[in-house]
């Protein structure tokens, strides 16, 4: 376990692999941590330096109160790649973590060389929704919302196998209210769709096939801006890597070797 600090605030951050190897970086979902990636790790190369960090406000990191903005989660993650002293890196976001991912492609080229946006878009949702939820979570807190969370996280086997839903709720719920309000706001107000359309670094998305938050039009509307490859993983919701680590594993292997990245 290593911590960077970002703005005055103590990010956790994990660091696995060899010093030397060709670096890959993820950044996670609005009320998931980096824990979101433990099942598709085993399926990706070996040799890799895999890099991962909770967002501010979710896991291990400091949860300032909200509301937060894009431009600060970007920060964050700049924050974790120069105090680590990262280049060449091969940067996989999902959903929220694919909105900081398409901030970091066009502020840091320098360092990005290659970009997985998982179940995200260059925009999600419109701020009227955002600051509906918003006042949803202050009213009734992250409880009163999980079942329509976790139902389009997960498509309808998972949903209905209580015993592999349980710790995936548990996380959601227990993710601290200030730091989800303010990551809903930093949604609210982020929109890539012009930077996006100018990103030239090769991208991958992919997108699960009943994800009912960033639904697979939407991803490939994105993939289309900055003509990415796009594939629909089957029978998975908002969070493949979790339904299908196998699949998921697979592409981003491949998208690695295709890039010269391994
Ligand atoms: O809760 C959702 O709708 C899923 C989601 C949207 C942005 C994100 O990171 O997760």
């Amino acid at each position: 376990m290593r911590t960077v600090t970002s703005h005055g605030v103590t990010l956790h951050v994990q660091v696995d692999g060899p010093e030397h190897g060709p670096v890959v970086m993820f950044a996670n979902s609005l009320g998931t941590d980096m824990r979101v990636w433990n099942l598709l790790l085993p399926f990706l190369p070996t040799g890799l330096r895999i890099v991962r960090f909770d967002k501010r406000g979710h896991g291990l990191s400091d949860c300032p109160d909200a509301p937060y903005d894009m431009d600060t989660l970007v920060s964050d993650a700049e924050a974790v790649i120069d105090a680590l002293g990262l280049q060449d890196i091969a940067f996989v976001g999902l959903s929220i973590g694919g909105l900081i991912g398409q901030g970091l492609a066009a502020r840091r080229p320098d360092a990005l060389r290659a970009l997985v946006l998982m179940d995200t878009a260059a925009k999600i949702g419109s701020p009227e929704m955002w600051q509906d939820r918003i006042a949803g979570l202050r009213a009734g807190g992250i409880g009163s919302m999980a079942d329509a969370i976790l139902d389009r996280w997960f498509a309808p086997e998972m949903r209905n196998d209580t015993a592999r839903l349980a710790p995936w709720r548990n996380m959601l719920t227990r993710t601290p209210i200030e730091g989800y309000i303010g990551c809903c706001a930093a949604i609210a107000g982020a929109d890539f769709t012009q930077s996006t359309a100018d990103l030239t670094l090769p991208v991958m998305a992919m997108a699960g096939s009943e994800d009912g938050s960033t639904t697979p039009e939407m991803v490939q509307a994105t993939a289309n801006l900055c003509s990415a490859t796009f594939h629909v993983i089957p029978d998975a919701g908002h969070l493949p890597c979790v339904e299908a680590p196998e699949e998921v594993g697979k592409l981003i292997s491949e998208f690695l070797k295709e890039v010269g990245h391994v």
